[in-house]
């Protein structure tokens, strides 16, 4: 007969209305196990369709799925093994309106299989408005992570700041790339962008690549196909000018090179000197298939596997065919189009033009397969570690029901075993006081008053720093800036005018000194920002013209990524750099992180002394993983005999 400990656990799931958001990696291990565990009354929200490269892990979906939504499929696929209970799909995004704070309460607990920062920030703060708690959970490759967060009793998600995403200064990208990441990041963000996407939006090929030294007229876009060419003389035009002709403006400045190789200038004579490349057949040919999501330069060209290094010669040709095929199989995306890893003739082109840079900065190149993963920051999903993240999901929510907050663990996977263990419990850290997102401090915005316009604090401040997505700007009793959909006419013509004005010459003036409160009314979060003025900012390390103290980004380290971020897609590289504490070892453990192993982790500690979530794959932490028991009698579930954990 079960306990009486197992009769409440039992029925503490039994009785549990439990909301999942996300249903990808994660999200349908965790599904499963939820349904296996005795789980009744089951809600998903996830906004995706099922994508072919979703096939190999969430193992609810078919190919007979593809296209169809996540969150039903999902569903459909557990109610065949588990009829009786129920289960509510929503193909829907999280920051829908309709799932707000009342949305929120009417759930036990929340569980977040999601992949990136901004979903996992809003889940977060209407769980605090709703004084719902959270589970939150990610994995990179080998790495994951699952934490715990109740209002008043653990620190929130935001408690502690997030790695950025890892970006780099302007002038490396534009003049002096010494990565083959660097020369990924220009052809997808720069030259990519500035082909086929928004001819308006702001590109530092522009201000960066003397395209003025070209077209006496500074009007001319260098870009755009001239009336007397055709696409051939077009697409010799743009290589020669942005491998040859920038290169060469650029070697002009002595200084630049002093310390640094030479880029040498690749002009099309060089490379494909007897080749009138784009004759090489119609476009017509070139569709492998009849559909235009199979258009592919390289099948085209005879280029079969994407794990080979093309030469200089097939990237150029790699090069022209796709932008041929741009120009004139899916002319009607240009103009709108931004690079997406999934999407197969990007990814060809921005492999091939990163390559032809790369072989002029002397950087060795990469195979698309490489390139794509650097360009999509992929780190390979491992299916085991949702797996396991999925089931450590199960036992915290099931902890957060009983309400025993106290023997709730964070934990982290690990890709190496640490003393023996695979699995690191560590206990919750309390609410962080100056967290401006659970308690109530006030933030410090340095700011030029006099030239910041209201619209660069909503973009850059409220909505891209703070996460706000439905902002309301109030300084005193007056308001500012407003969003809804249910503003008078005149109050909409107020709130555009304001976006326009300088901070100090609004109705009622930013100055420094002011304190002005945002509010965003969907996540029932409010800020309070205490305004200081200041004249000047750093153009290379304040881009944004000003500075938001309270809110302080740690560092990404070249190499590693939150963890978090994906559900298995991260940086490239991250997967190959293990963190430095963990050893190698003849046994694995991987440690039973249920209630009997609480004193395992021991008293208290202090922030500093353990690794963050996020930063657990940052070598440099890592070292600071807490010393664990030797000898923990209860831990040991499972023996192995190798390194090779998942
Ligand atoms: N704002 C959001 N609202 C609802 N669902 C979201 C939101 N953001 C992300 N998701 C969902 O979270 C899931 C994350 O799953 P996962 O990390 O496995 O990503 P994926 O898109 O399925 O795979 P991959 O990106 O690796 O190809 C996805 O199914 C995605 O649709
Ligand atoms: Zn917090």
């Amino acid at each position: 007969m079960a306990s009486t400990q197992q009769q409440q656990q039992l029925s503490a799931i039994k009785g549990a209305k439990v909301l999942m958001v996300g249903a990808g990696g994660i999200g349908c291990e965790l599904l499963k196990t939820l349904a296996l565990s005795g789980f009744q009354d089951i809600h998903i929200i996830d906004m995706d369709t099922i994508e072919v490269s979703n096939l190999n892990r969430q193992f609810l979906f078919r190919q007979s799925h593809v296209g169809q939504s996540k969150a039903k499929v999902a569903r459909d696929a557990v109610l065949r093994f588990r009829p009786q209970i129920s289960i509510t799909p929503y193909h829907a995004n999280v920051k829908d309106s309709s799932f707000n704070v009342d949305f929120f309460k009417q759930f036990n607990v929340v569980l977040n299989g999601l992949d990136n920062l901004d979903a996992r920030r809003h889940v977060n703060r209407l769980c605090l408005a709703a004084d719902v708690p959270l589970v939150e959970s990610g994995t990179t490759g080998f790495l994951g992570q699952v934490t715990v967060h109740i209002k008043g009793k653990t620190e929130c998600y935001e408690c502690q700041p997030k790695p950025a995403p890892k970006t780099y200064p302007v002038c490396t990208i534009t003049s002096t790339p010494s990565k083959f990441v660097h020369c990924i990041v220009w052809a997808k963000d720069l030259l990519f962008a500035k082909l086929f996407g928004d001819k308006n939006q702001d590109n530092d090929l522009n201000v960066r690549s003397n395209d003025t030294a070209t077209s006496s007229d500074h009007s001319e876009d260098i870009f755009e196909l001239r009336k007397d060419e055709d696409f051939q003389q077009y697409a010799n035009r743009i290589y020669d000018h942005v491998f040859g002709h920038n290169i060469q403006t650029a070697l002009s400045n002595e200084e630049t090179w002093k310390n640094r190789n030479k880029p040498r200038p690749i002009y099309v004579k060089d490379v494909l000197p007897d080749e009138p490349v784009q004759q090489n057949g119609s476009a017509d040919q070139m569709l492998v298939k009849d559909s235009l999501s199979s258009l592919s330069a390289m099948s085209y060209l005879g280029l079969k596997n994407p794990q080979d290094i093309w030469s200089l010669k097939e990237n150029s040709r790699v090069f022209f065919a796709a932008l041929k095929l741009f120009f004139t199989k899916r002319q009607k995306e240009i103009g709108n189009l931004t690079f997406d890893k999934d999407d197969h003739l990007a990814v060809e082109f921005v492999t091939a033009a990163a390559n032809i840079r790369a072989a002029s900065f002397n950087i060795p190149l990469h195979s698309l397969f490489e390139a794509k993963g650097i360009a999509g920051n992929i780190v390979h999903a491992v299916a085991t570690t949702n797996a396991i993240i999925a089931g450590l999901i199960v036992i915290e929510a099931i902890k957060v029901l009983q309400n025993e907050a106290k023997n709730c663990r964070m934990t982290y996977c690990l890709q190496h075993p640490s003393r023996k263990m695979l699995l690191m419990p560590v206990e919750p850290f309390e609410p962080n006081k100056s967290c401006y997102v659970c308690s109530e401090t006030p933030l410090l915005l340095e700011v030029n008053t006099h030239r910041a316009k209201l619209r660069d604090l909503v973009e850059k401040i409220v909505i891209s720093k703070l996460g706000m997505s439905l902002p309301l700007i109030t300084h005193g009793s007056s308001l500012l800036y407003e969003v809804g959909d249910d503003l008078e006419e005149d109050m909409v013509a107020n709130y555009a005018a304001n976006l326009e004005k300088v901070l100090s010459e609004l109705p009622y003036a930013i100055t420094g000194g002011t304190n002005i409160s945002v509010e965003d009314l969907q996540q029932e979060l409010v800020c309070n920002i205490n305004i200081k003025h200041r004249e000047e900012f750093d153009e290379e390390k304040e881009p944004d013209g000003m500075v938001l103290h309270g809110w302080t980004p740690a560092p990404a380290s070249e190499n590693n990524k939150d963890a978090t971020d994906n559900n298995g897609a991260s940086t490239s590289s991250t997967s190959k750099s293990a963190p430095a504490v963990m050893e190698d070892d003849d046994e694995l453990s991987i440690m039973e992180v249920g209630v009997e192993t609480v004193s395992a982790v021991g008293k208290k500690r202090k922030l500093s002394d353990v690794p963050h979530p996020e930063t657990l794959v940052e070598d440099k932490r890592a070292k600071k993983i807490p010393e664990q028991p030797e000898n923990n009698g209860d831990v040991v579930v499972m023996l192995d005999d190798g390194n090779d954990a998942a």
